[in-house]
């Protein structure tokens, strides 16, 4: 596991942004051979996205050929509904870029069978030769995608129920009323992250530190599902210092020196 620590959230975004914009250019993606990206929602991903939009608009990077799997959905929202993560992707990243919306998948929450839907996500994921690089986030309580505490690591894209913690937490965007939080969500498994063939988790805010910690200090365990990323070949962790908080001074000062080149923004592009 690589872990790039960066002062401030502006910079964990624009080395994100770049790291993947890089890494679609030297793919050099065609239609018959496209870039296959994995993405979140939540407020983490927005500056990067906000650089993807820049990078795109600047002609550095196309999404012309770029072949996206949302993580996760709530069910009972429409594609329409103002929080559902279909209207997130659309208005934060997907309509401000030059992606065909063929090559978009999102995982529909009204679907009438959804263990059909999940069983024909994965599927799908598989037919497009699979994942190149997922992007995540992590909840307070070490949840990746709606993988909550005790999901187990070998997990696949299936129907989850939302714990209460993850439910108050999202009912910010929901007048703050939990009771308006949908109780269940569509989500790709641990497994389905983890079978990437790169895994990208940004974690900004104090909020995140005690899960940042258990997830690269801690031991594999299924109480922090984003710990399954330290078995994972290529897996990188981008903080923001008040991410990093928890973690120890000599693991921060092992990080902070072993990438110590490779934290300059500048330097990815
Ligand atoms: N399903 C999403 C996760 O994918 C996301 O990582 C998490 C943290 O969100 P935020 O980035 O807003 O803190 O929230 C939700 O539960």
């Amino acid at each position: 596991m690589r872990v790039i620590i960066q002062p401030d959230y502006e910079n964990l975004s624009l080395w994100a942004a770049r790291y993947i914009a890089r890494s679609i250019k030297d793919f050099s993606p065609t239609a018959a051979k496209p870039y296959v990206l994995g993405l979140p929602t939540g407020s983490s991903p927005l500056g990067t996205y906000r650089e993807l939009i820049r990078l795109n608009k600047e002609g550095y990077v196309s999404f012309k050929h770029v072949v996206t799997f949302n993580m996760d959905e709530y069910v009972g929202l429409s594609a329409e509904h103002p929080q559902s993560y279909h209207r997130f992707m659309w208005d934060n990243l997907f309509s401000r870029v030059d992606i065909n919306p063929k090559n978009v998948h999102i995982l529909d929450g009204l679907a009438e069978d959804l263990e059909l839907e999940c069983a024909a996500y994965e599927a799908l994921i598989t037919e497009s030769g699979g994942i190149r690089l997922f992007l995540g986030g992590i909840g307070a309580d070490g949840h990746l995608a709606f993988n909550e505490p005790f999901s187990s690591l070998s997990s696949r894209t299936r129907v989850k129920t939302l714990t209460y913690d993850t439910k108050v937490a999202n009912s910010r965007f929901f007048d703050n009323d939990i009771s308006k939080v949908p109780s269940t969500a569509l989500t790709v498994g641990i497994k389905t992250v983890c079978d990437a063939h790169e895994v990208v988790l940004l974690a900004n805010g104090h909020a995140k530190a005690r899960a940042v910690q258990a997830m690269v200090e801690g031991g594999v365990s299924q109480a922090w599902t984003a710990s399954a990323l330290q078995l994972h070949p290529r897996s990188i962790v981008v903080l923001d210092e008040p991410a990093s908080g928890e973690l120890k001074v000599d693991t921060w000062k092992y990080f902070k020196d072993i990438e110590a080149f490779n934290l300059d923004v500048e330097n990815l592009l």
